[in-house]
């Protein structure tokens, strides 16, 4: 347990960590609701493994130069030691890389190139910088390889994957790096999940779409395009985004379609205990809503539900409290339903060049920045300032009931994984 999963001080709130466990819970009764699909390689960035990966063949599957120069037997080096004190053998093949070699004639080197394959009897290459050619292109090579160790400068069949090889593992989150690996072993195409489908719906009388004017009272809907940026992020689908206007009959017919089109489905706003809204009343005639009061600042209220069977994540309406509920809840709970093995933000530890003049009963996630070990925050916190989220790379965490004072180690939620994924 991280010191930010401290308990809720504040009573009738809902522990971050029970929240993430009971999302966990109802992540594996749903199972995986992405359906498996074979992509080519190219495109399989981020995206789910639906397979285990194992190795047909040897990477290397040969032995190969790692320098460009010559190749030997050392035997032939013992033998061949001139009256000056010198090594000189002939050049009998000239190997580049694709070429298959032949074997390497006693007494003789093969001119050879890095990644070429090297000649079954040959044990060593010597790069060129140590070898001098005579006019009558005899190679000479250093004495001290009379003492030398074989295969230096061979690269061995399998030294990257050996046959047989299990390396990835049904559940991967594929990376860039993985997409090379997959070539190297010869795989063009691999079975991944569906991207999950999920949609996205606002609704707010004062909300406007970007593009629009505003009027007196408006405000553009930004909610929809921070999730489907997160969400895009994530490599998965984004249904929608829908509007639902302000009647119960709209919130509905919104909730209808979007169940019958995705997955997922994640609403913004309208969670908190106001009247002025029809989500929760509409997602409970479909189905079940569970409203949690999170011991967490900003993300209070939070809500889990499901219509027509579709599970709903109800984030909070303010646009900072939707970054820090999502990376916080919904972001392991989608990652789960895709089929993704759920890896944790990285959390990193460092000091606080700010200090915080009241505790509360919430942990507080809030919006910073990580230079060099030091954490420095947004000077305005509120959950309506969602220029906080865009300045900083995390939420430095204030747990539940600490006061933080300037040199403090606290630790910093960064926005990624140890592996790089959202
Ligand atoms: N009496 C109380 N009032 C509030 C409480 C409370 O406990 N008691 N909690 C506050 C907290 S904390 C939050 S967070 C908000 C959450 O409220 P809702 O989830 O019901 O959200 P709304 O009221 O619909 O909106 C809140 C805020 O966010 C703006 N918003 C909503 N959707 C969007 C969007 N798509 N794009 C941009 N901005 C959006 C909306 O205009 C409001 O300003 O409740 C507090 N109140
Ligand atoms: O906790 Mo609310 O989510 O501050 O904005």
């Amino acid at each position: 347990m991280s010191s930010c999963d401290s308990p809720a001080l504040m009573k009738g709130l809902v522990p971050l960590e029970d929240a993430r466990a009971v999302l966990a819970e109802r992540a594996l009764q749903y199972g995986t609701l992405a359906q498996t699909e074979t992509v080519a390689i190219h495109s399989a960035l981020t995206r789910v493994l639906a397979e285990t990966i194992t190795s047909q063949i040897n990477v290397p599957s040969f032995d190969n130069s790692a320098m460009d120069g010559y190749a030997l037997r050392l035997i032939d080096c013992q033998q061949h030691i001139t009256s000056l004190g010198k090594i000189e053998l002939i050049v009998s093949q000239r190997i580049t890389a694709g070429d298959a070699p032949e074997l390497l004639i006693d007494n003789t080197c093969a001119r050879i190139f890095t990644g070429a394959a090297v000649p079954e009897n040959a044990d060593m290459v010597v790069m060129q910088e140590q070898c001098e050619v005579t006019e009558s292109g005899q190679v000479i090579f250093p004495t001290d390889l009379v003492d030398a160790k074989p295969q230096q400068n061979i690269r061995p069949a399998g030294q990257d994957i050996t046959i047989g090889q299990i390396l990835f593992q049904p559940g991967r989150i594929l990376r860039a790096e993985d997409l090379g690996v997959l070539a190297s072993m010869g795989f063009s195409q691999v079975k991944v999940q569906t991207k999950l489908k999920v949609a996205v719906i606002s609704s707010g009388d004062e909300l406007v779409e970007p593009g629009n004017p505003l009027s007196p009272g408006k405000i553009y809907n930004t909610n929809s395009f921070t999730l489907i940026g997160l969400l895009q992020r994530m490599g998965m689908e984004v249904v929608g985004p829908f509007f639902a206007a302000d009647t119960l009959a709209d919130t509905q017919s919104v909730l209808t379609q979007a169940s019958a089109e995705a997955d997922v489905i994640i609403t913004s706003g309208g969670v908190s205990v106001g009247e002025e809204d029809h989500i929760k009343a509409a997602i409970s005639s479909g189905g079940e809503l569970e409203m949690w009061r999170l011991a967490i600042k900003p993300g209070k209220p939070f809500a889990l539900g499901q219509f027509n069977h579709t599970p709903v994540i109800g984030l909070p309406g303010n646009p900072a409290a939707v970054v820090v509920t999502f990376y916080q809840l919904a972001r392991d709970f989608l990652w789960a339903v895709q089929g993704a093995d759920v890896q944790p933000l990285l959390v990193l530890k460092g000091t606080a060049t700010f200090a915080t003049k009241k505790s509360i009963g919430r942990t507080e996630f809030l919006r910073a920045r990580f230079n060099d070990g030091d954490i420095e925050i947004f000077n305005n916190q509120s959950s309506g300032v969602l220029s906080s989220s865009s300045w900083g790379d995390g939420f430095a965490c204030v747990p539940a009931g600490k006061l933080i004072s300037v040199g403090d180690d606290i630790e910093f939620y960064t926005l990624t994984t140890a592996h790089g994924h959202g």
